[in-house]
């Protein structure tokens, strides 16, 4: 078996919807110091918009060909049919990467997969060089995951099986517990103060002491994490789960999406204001995707995180593809879909 040094490092970039993984991401790439990247990002959802805006983006360090898109859902339980034929396949390259990125999706529980590294024939040759968490500093400031103490309470009471019942709280915490690095990303969006409380309550939520740095936009320098050597497969029982219990089992119904189609738009601006009030009325987690607008030959990318959206011009509709839009849509379960296209098509 190689040392740990010989193995391929791997570091998975995990965090809630919208937190900046993919931000960071590229800011990794655009800052590769010479390493050959493997990138492999999973999307909750059937229209891989991450990928798409990696590829493309004209960076040495980032070849089309080293993007892998794993879609449609939960890298922790497509791990034997899905993930595992990846990484056997990149392993087979004639060249292989000097260093492996995994974007979990915003949903995704990340230690299943740390532990797919466990798997023999993985373990041999590639290894969890560390886990960094992405949190969306404002969005826990507001208390988007926090428990409401006396809902749970209430829950308890009438359930005495029931310890936990709210998704994003479990997801949320099930990522900061499996980090080796917490970046508390947005931070141009706080004032010091608040980061400094923040900090101060994460370091108390998680089981052990780990590095609590505030970013913007991803922006640090990449030797602070990649080559972490945390050999996060060997240390599993440091990274505790909501979901230990039950083996890994969890619920994929707490969380759902679905793509919205667009004709092409006279103009970008009714969109966004239809998208704005959309998301305030209902439990929307996360909008992206592209649109066509009259006259432009480039396509429209649209994302938003709860009520901020953001908009720009990415690059040329490739020939040949009908110039139709297609948003995807994550929220918790039960969206009012019809409602929602409905009103984001206006
Ligand atoms: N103000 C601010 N916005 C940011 C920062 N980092 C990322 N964003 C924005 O937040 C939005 C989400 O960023 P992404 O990098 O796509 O987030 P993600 O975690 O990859 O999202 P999912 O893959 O959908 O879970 C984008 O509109 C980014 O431009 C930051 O530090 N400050």
């Amino acid at each position: 078996m190689k040392t740990i040094a010989e193995r391929i490092p791997v570091t998975v970039i995990t965090g809630f919807l919208g937190a900046g993984k993919t931000t960071l991401l590229r800011h990794v790439l655009e800052n590769a110091g010479g390493r050959r990247f493997a990138v492999l990002v999973n999307e909750f959802g059937s229209v891989g918009v991450d990928g798409g805006l990696l590829q493309g983006c004209g960076l040495a360090s980032c070849r089309d060909e080293d993007i892998v898109e794993l879609a449609n859902g939960c890298i922790c339980c497509t791990v034997a049919d899905d993930f595992l034929p990846t990484m056997q396949a990149l392993l087979d390259r004639d060249e292989k990467p000097d260093h492996v990125l995994i974007e979990t999706s915003g949903v995704a529980l990340p230690k299943p997969l740390i532990k797919a590294f466990d798997w023999p024939d993985i373990r041999a040759r590639m290894t969890v060089d560390g886990v960094i968490a992405v949190v969306d500093a404002p969005a826990v400031a507001d208390g988007r995951f926090a428990d409401d103490p006396d809902a749970v309470e209430a829950q308890r009471q009438a359930d005495e099986m029931l310890d936990h019942d709210n998704p994003l709280n479990e997801v949320y915490e099930d990522q900061l517990m499996a980090a080796d690095i917490i970046l508390l990303n947005k931070a141009d969006l706080l004032e010091p103060s608040e980061i400094e409380r923040l900090t101060a309550q994460i370091a108390g939520e998680v089981p052990r002491a780990v590095k609590i740095v505030p970013t913007v936009s991803g922006q640090l320098d990449v030797d602070a994490v990649l080559g972490l050597a945390a050999a996060a497969e060997d240390d599993l029982d440091a990274r505790p789960s909501h979901h230990d219990a039950v083996d890994g089992e969890h619920e994929h119904d707490d969380f759902e999406s679905f793509i919205v189609e667009l004709p092409e738009l006279s103009a970008p601006e009714p969109l966004l204001e239809r998208l704005k009030t959309v998301t305030g009325d209902h439990p929307i987690l996360r909008v992206k995707g592209h649109a066509a607008v009259a006259g432009k030959p480039m396509r429209l990318t649209v994302q938003g995180v709860g009520e901020r959206l953001q908009h720009h011009y990415d690059r040329p509709w490739p020939a040949n593809d009908p110039r139709r839009g297609q948003l995807v849509v994550i929220g918790l379960s039960g969206l009012d879909r019809a409602a929602i296209e409905t009103a984001i098509r206006g």
